[in-house]
């Protein structure tokens, strides 16, 4: 079964839930491809908790899930919230030149900036600087040709044969360049200590149990997951509130009052308490899933229960979460933005297993909670201060880039940008 792929394209939900809920021991691994040691060509940064299997993936996943608590992110909320100060006054600056901004880099300068502080300690400028190396390198990862892609899913299919061609999970440049940031700030902060609370930190204590290019790959991981699936997150947002003046109207007010009851302080507690904007984050991650497919391979033969049907050892599957969330079934008329499915009343008629951003069961998505902050920290600091309207070049329906592993707009999110007067 090694050298044939089977896909099965499935948004079956009681395979997801059996899947999900009863079965996760034939569905633990994803099937990426990862560097061996015994392989000449060298991508170590492939051998990360994402690509890992069975009992290796498994004690990463131990080790590392303490670094994702609520009271570490709250740690790291700091930081974040001054890189959305910078976010605002870069905008604004930029605004001056063209009130048509285009929102996709818009994001990605930010959710870069903040990876590159937390997991590389390091200012990457990106807010500053377009072209700045760490954009460079992040926009390297996920904007693959067509062929890129095809090796891709050639590589979940044929892995040993892919090692052998010298097909990486990482490409080349970005892999050198995050292994190589990572091992300087590793030595600088092992040899000159300093008190900061982010993923650096919190990657350098577990230095006893994993060697600097283990710990290389997870950074790069954070990074991956931070930089792209946050910032999808946050343009389509900006991109639906556009279409949906009174929606966008509605959040300014609670933020701007939440925050004016809080001594105009924006913390922690006080993102993750604001109603409006959770349903319309929710929303958002219902109709554009950043991570519009997740990958399992089946780790020993799966037989569906009370027929002769198996899904042999070693097959690929899909499972395809934006037709899950656009399934009309699960959420009627489901390509209208309506927030008010994730109100409080309505969110418990939500079909368990039919919402799933983050995936589910023990293999879910350990970042989420910092997704979740550093995109609300965004959208809030955004919201409050500027106000979008769609344009002459805003995509009207959204297109999507075929190729792109998470959801992208074809043309960017372009949005008329006006700075926001309080009357
Ligand atoms: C809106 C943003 C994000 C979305 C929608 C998202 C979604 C996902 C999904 C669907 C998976 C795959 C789960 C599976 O296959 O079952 C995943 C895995 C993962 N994500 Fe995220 N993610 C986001 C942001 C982040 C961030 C910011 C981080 C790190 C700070 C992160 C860290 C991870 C890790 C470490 C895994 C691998 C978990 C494992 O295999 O044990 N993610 N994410």
């Amino acid at each position: 079964m090694d050298l044939i792929l089977t896909v099965f394209l499935l948004t079956i939900l009681s395979l997801l839930y059996l899947w999900v809920k009863r079965r996760f021991s034939y569905w633990k691994d994803l099937g990426f491809l990862q560097a061996e040691a015994s392989f000449p060509f060298d991508d170590p940064l492939s051998a990360n908790i994402l690509t890992l299997e069975g009992q290796e993936w498994r004690d990463r996943r131990v080790k590392l899930s303490p670094i994702f608590t609520s009271a570490k992110m709250k740690m790291m909320f700091e930081i974040i919230d001054s890189i959305g100060d910078k976010f605002v006054n870069s905008l604004e600056k930029d605004m001056k030149l063209s009130n048509i901004c285009e929102m996709r880099q818009w994001c990605q300068r930010f959710t870069s900036d903040n990876i590159a502080s937390t997991a590389f300690g390091l200012q990457s400028n990106c807010l500053e600087d377009s072209n700045s190396q760490f954009m460079k390198m992040g926009r390297r990862l996920f904007d693959l040709s067509t062929f890129e892609v095809i090796k891709f899913f050639a590589s979940t299919a044929w892995p040993d044969l892919s090692r052998k061609l010298g097909i990486l999970f990482t490409p080349k440049e970005a892999g050198d360049f995050f292994h190589h940031t990572f091992l300087q700030t590793f030595e600088n902060r092992t040899k000159n200590p300093i008190e900061r609370h982010d993923f650096v930190q919190l990657l350098l204590n577990l230095k006893d149990t994993f060697t600097p290019t283990e710990l290389a790959a997870e950074a790069f991981l954070v990074y991956a997951g931070g930089f792209e699936s946050s910032s999808t997150l946050m343009q389509f947002t900006l991109y639906e509130l556009a279409l949906n003046q009174d929606m966008q109207d509605r959040l300014r007010k609670e933020l701007i009052e939440g925050i004016e009851e809080n001594d105009g302080k924006l913390t922690y507690d006080l993102i993750f308490s604001f109603k409006y904007l959770n349903m319309v984050i929710q929303e958002s991650l219902r109709k554009y899933p950043p991570i519009p497919n997740t990958f399992r391979k089946a780790t020993k033969d799966y037989q569906f229960p009370d027929t002769n049907l198996i899904i042999p050892k070693g097959t690929n599957i899909i499972l395809n979460t934006y037709s899950l969330h656009r399934d009309p079934e699960y959420f009627p008329e489901p390509e209208k933005f309506d927030p008010e499915r994730f109100s409080a009343e309505n969110v418990r008629n939500i079909r368990p297993y039919t919402m799933l951003p983050f995936a589910t069961g023990p293999r879910n998505c350990l970042g989420e909670r910092f997704a979740l902050m550093q995109s609300k920290i965004g959208i809030t600091k955004l919201i409050t201060n500027f106000v979008f309207m769609p344009c002459d070049k805003t995509t009207i329906p959204m297109k999507y880039v075929p190729s792109a592993p998470f959801l992208a707009p074809v043309n960017g999110i372009q949005l008329k940008v006006e700075k926001f007067k309080k009357d």
